[in-house]
């Protein structure tokens, strides 16, 4: 191992090589650790236990040892894909990983994270992306047949194949030609062998930060989401990841390069929803902002009443804040199972309202007889409040007020949150009265769009909004709107450009999640049926049927229900390969 002693402590400001500023030293999940001497994958383990909240559907960690990548991947949780056995099998010095929430491409192992490729200019390829990427179908097509052979149906996995396909002459050469060209978000970690990567894109859409683990004698780094796995794992927070940069890790130190000029849009849902709570963006505590934005929403909306309660586990903090600022006591009202993770990124209808069921129940001692204020960070398919409310009423509630500490979302998300179709939005088309009427609550009221932006003490214009205002920082394509299965085969298509051309000439307009139709629906065969996908028709050659090109993650098969979210252990069709590592790409391409 060479000495790179001297370069410990040289953190480079974004756009230098080596710089010698220190920098200071005070944003799907995706971590990355380059520690030669450490325990490089149970680091990540930790890490993605700790982003487990950005990605539920499946997780994957690819070790390099300087020589060769290994890569382990699955269907499930952090705890039931990985166990010690897995991990001690994993060794090297540099790890890329990630917890994977679908938004391009189905929940099937194929799609897992990190994806891998072998490099045509020598050597493997893994990569872990969180974000969405806008212009995948045109991607595509430039890949052309070289993309047919994969089962991969995912926007990360063309990012893989562009850099696989790249001439180098090394992997930093191919990122700085590719990275230019994708459009839309992405938060990479990468590697080859010995190198770790990390990038963002040019308007920092989706959080990722670079950390340091102190007392390392060689230098040790860790690239992740968000900085409360920093903190998991013991490394200290060095900074952000600047938009459009791209990080270099290797035993000459680490390296910063600009590959496109920064426009910043930090995704404002990180803030209401997605991130967790101890973790700051920006230098602003996601907490104190969800606390901030309750304040607010008691000033601009407020009612009469005995209790707050909030929707755990998001709707906590602003329940606190509207509490506080209203005077109104703060009590628990809904017991939440603590083994029920998030629903709302759960791939399917079906599987998110089983889940809220399971996940909340009232505790009619607190809430009988009451004026409730039921607090909650969002409300987008309208899910957990319509069944809430319902709930809350069969035990007792005086009166239910609904308050929302973001505003209305009523478009989709085309940049990494499965926002699904107009359609799907429950406030789409339809104002708070009716909103209020469809959920049955008495009252109902939103923070404003002003209002949460000021908690967030960002400035609005570096900030995408879009979900609540229609404004697209990226430029959206027509393609876009093909919806998540875009790069799936569709009505017999064999080839991309024979997918592309079907699903135009069909006008298929799937949205992000194409598998629910409505709120109410059951998303699976109605899927099927909308894209003209008859059972198995359109498979790749050996397709496993479990993993066809419907959304929502396998069937169990054994008595006929779908998998409840973090209580059922993967089942053995989706385990197929589990525990086994083995070298990347072995699997049929
Ligand atoms: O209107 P909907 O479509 O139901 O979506 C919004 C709800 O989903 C999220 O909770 P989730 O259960 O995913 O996670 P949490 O435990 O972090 O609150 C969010 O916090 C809202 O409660
Ligand atoms: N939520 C995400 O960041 C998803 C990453 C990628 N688009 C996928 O579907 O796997
Ligand atoms: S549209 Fe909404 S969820 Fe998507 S990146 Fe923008 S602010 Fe975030
Ligand atoms: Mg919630």
């Amino acid at each position: 191992m060479p000495d790179v002693a001297a370069r410990i402590g040289a953190i480079p400001t974004a756009g230098s090589e080596l710089s010698d500023d220190p920098g200071p030293r005070d944003a799907c999940g995706v971590f990355g650790v380059w520690a030669p001497g450490e325990d490089v994958a149970n680091l990540a383990y930790y890490g993605l236990y700790a982003l487990q909240h950005r990605g539920q559907e499946a997780a994957g960690i690819a070790v390099g040892d300087g020589r060769t990548v290994v890569v382990f991947k699955e269907l499930g949780l952090v705890a039931q894909v990985f166990d010690e056995i897995t991990l001690s099998s994993l060794s090297g010095h540099v790890a890329v990983g990630h917890t994977r929430y679908s938004t391009t491409g189905s929940s099937t192992w194929e799609n897992a994270q990190p994806s891998y490729r072998t490099a045509s200019f020598g050597g493997p390829i893994a990569l872990g992306h969180n974000g969405n990427l806008t212009n995948i179908v045109e991607l595509a097509r430039g890949l052309g047949a070289g993309r047919d052979r994969l089962r991969a149906t995912t926007d990360s996995d063309l990012i893989t194949a562009m850099l696989a396909d790249h001439p180098g002459p090394t992997l930093a050469d191919a990122a700085m030609a590719v990275l230019p060209r994708l459009a839309g978000a992405f938060s990479l970690v990468f590697s080859d062998a010995s190198t770790l990567y990390a990038a963002r894109d040019p308007h920092g859409i989706h959080p990722l930060v670079l950390g340091r683990l102190d007392d390392h004698p060689d230098g040790a780094w860790i690239v992740a989401s968000e900085t409360a796995a920093l903190d998991i794992v013991g490394a200290t927070f060095v900074r952000e990841v600047q938009p459009g940069e791209m990080i270099v890790i290797d035993a000459a130190g680490v390296r910063s390069r600009t590959f496109a000029q920064a426009d910043p849009h930090g995704c404002l849902f990180e803030y209401v929803y997605l991130a967790r709570p101890d973790t700051a963006i920006a230098g602003r505590s996601v907490h104190a902002t969800r606390v901030d934005v309750g304040r607010q929403l008691a000033r601009e909306a407020p009612v009469e009443a005995d209790l707050v309660i909030p929707v755990p586990q998001s709707g906590v903090p602003a329940a606190v804040g509207y509490a506080e600022q209203s005077g109104i006591p703060f009590g628990e009202g809904l017991v939440k199972n603590s083994y029920v993770g998030r629903t709302f990124i759960q791939p399917s209808q079906t599987i998110r309202q089983r889940g809220i069921r399971l996940k909340l129940n009232p505790l009619r001692d607190v809430i009988e007889g009451r004026r409730l204020v039921v607090v909650d960070d969002s409300i987008v398919r309208g899910n957990t409040q319509r069944a809430l409310v319902r709930m809350l009423r069969e035990a007792g509630a005086a009166e239910v007020h609904i308050r929302i500490s973001s505003p209305p979302v009523r478009w989709p998300c085309f940049y990494g949150i499965d926002f699904a179709t107009r359609d799907e939005l429950i406030a789409s088309d339809a104002g708070v009265e009716e909103i209020r009427a469809s959920l049955g609550a008495d009252s109902l009221a939103y923070v404003s769009l002003e209002g949460l932006v000021a908690a967030s003490h960002q400035p609005a214009e570096s900030l995408c909004r879009a979900c609540f205002d229609g404004v697209y920082p990226v430029p959206l394509t027509e393609s876009d709107k093909l919806g998540k299965h875009r790069l799936e085969p569709m009505a017999g298509a064999q080839t991309t450009a024979d997918m592309i051309a079907e699903a135009m000439r069909r006008e298929v307009t799937l949205g992000m999640n194409g598998g629910d139709p409505s709120p109410d629906g059951h998303d699976d065969v109605d899927l099927a049926d909308d894209v003209g996908l008859a059972d198995g028709a359109g498979l790749a050659d050996g397709a496993d049927p479990v993993s066809r090109a419907v959304d929502g993650p396998p069937t169990r098969g054994e008595n006929g229900r779908a998998p409840v979210p973090g209580l059922d252990p993967p089942s053995a069709a989706e385990r197929r390969g589990a525990h086994r590592p083995e070298p990347a790409g072995a699997r049929p391409a």
